[in-house]
């Protein structure tokens, strides 16, 4: 079923999960999931990479978007991150989990391995980073960019559905679309980078900004460019990614299993609380407008 919906709010009220799940490269549906419906959503951020796909398992409820599209139609750098992020919290999404692929800067980070990012470094450029801006100004943490909670769950769930997960690493997010260099790639590992992608940042910015806990489990799919004589070669990027489409799913049920019956706040719920400086008399009314899915817990406050 396809329909059309301009979903209203997405504030957190009731102790209940409802999931996000952004899958990327290689899972472009959620093929666990039950009692499913896919609802195309308007953002005031444009148009999202695609409808969105709710559903659920042993009664939990979840909410899938693919990162890149179906079909893999949309590049990295041309990723409305906002829009999915906008539209994750307009469809009431309580925590936010990213899939993604990515290349090892790590001999003991083998591909096939899971990883459970905790940190990122930014390399990306001319993507849009913020839902504020001027006449209204914010600034939230971002020291902690995961939510260690969903993190620990979702390694848990992956170890269950049989994956060789490491726990934390460092995700240096790449322009791309071409691979980097092995110039690159070696500086990135003195960095103290661990893992390589293309798309982390700026959605995991923005789901901060959007009071989302966050977590991303990477799929190892090659060694990057560090290693003398090897290159990330899509072919084998391709294959390791049809290997571990089929756990990233069993992983979705094995949250599921794993979550506790209620949800206990986060302090993530409440990442904006005093992020805005901007004086009410001086907010731009379009942009408060436009981020009444995103900030209206702190908008609409008296
Ligand atoms: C197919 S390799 C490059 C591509 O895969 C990753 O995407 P995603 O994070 O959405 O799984 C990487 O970031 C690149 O976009
Ligand atoms: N080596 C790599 N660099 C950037 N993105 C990737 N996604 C998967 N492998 C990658």
């Amino acid at each position: 079923m396809h329909t059309e919906q301009t979903a209203s709010h997405g504030h957190k009220t009731a102790a209940h999960w409802r999931i996000g799940i952004i899958g990327g490269s290689g899972i472009y549906d959620l093929s666990v999931l039950d009692e499913v419906q896919e609802i195309a959503v308007q953002s005031p951020f444009g148009a999202p990479s695609g409808p969105v796909t709710l559903g659920k398992i042993g009664g939990v409820e979840f909410v899938f978007l693919a990162r890149h599209g179906a079909g893999h139609r949309i590049p990295p750098e041309g990723i409305n991150h906002r829009a999915n992020i906008d539209v994750m919290k307009r469809c009431g999404v309580t925590d936010l989990v990213a899939i993604s692929a990515i290349g090892s800067l790590r001999e003991e980070l083998a591909p096939g391995s899971f990883v459970a990012v905790d940190q990122f470094i930014d390399r990306t450029h001319g993507r849009p980073q913020s839902f504020f801006g001027e006449g209204l100004v914010a600034h939230v943490s971002l020291a902690d960019p995961v939510c260690a909670r969903l993190s620990g769950l979702l390694g848990d769930a992956a170890q269950a559905a049989g994956a060789t997960v490491h726990r934390g690493g460092c995700y240096l997010a790449m322009q791309g679309p071409q691979f980097s260099t092995r110039a690159e790639s070696r500086l990135y590992r003195q960095w103290g980078a661990d893992v390589i992608g293309m798309t982390a940042l700026p959605e995991a910015r923005l789901a901060r900004e959007a009071e989302l806990p966050y977590a991303l489990i990477g799929m190892v799919t090659d060694y990057d460019a560090w290693r003398e004589g090897e290159h990330v070669d899509v072919a084998q990027v391709i294959e390791v990614m049809h290997g571990n489409a089929a756990t990233a799913r069993a992983m979705v049920t094995a949250l599921a299993g794993l979550l506790p019956p209620e949800r206990s706040a986060s302090p993530i719920d409440h990442a904006l609380d005093g992020a805005i400086m901007t004086a009410p008399a001086q907010r731009d009314p379009v942009l408060v407008a436009r981020l009444g899915a995103v900030a209206g817990r702190v908008l609409n406050e008296r």
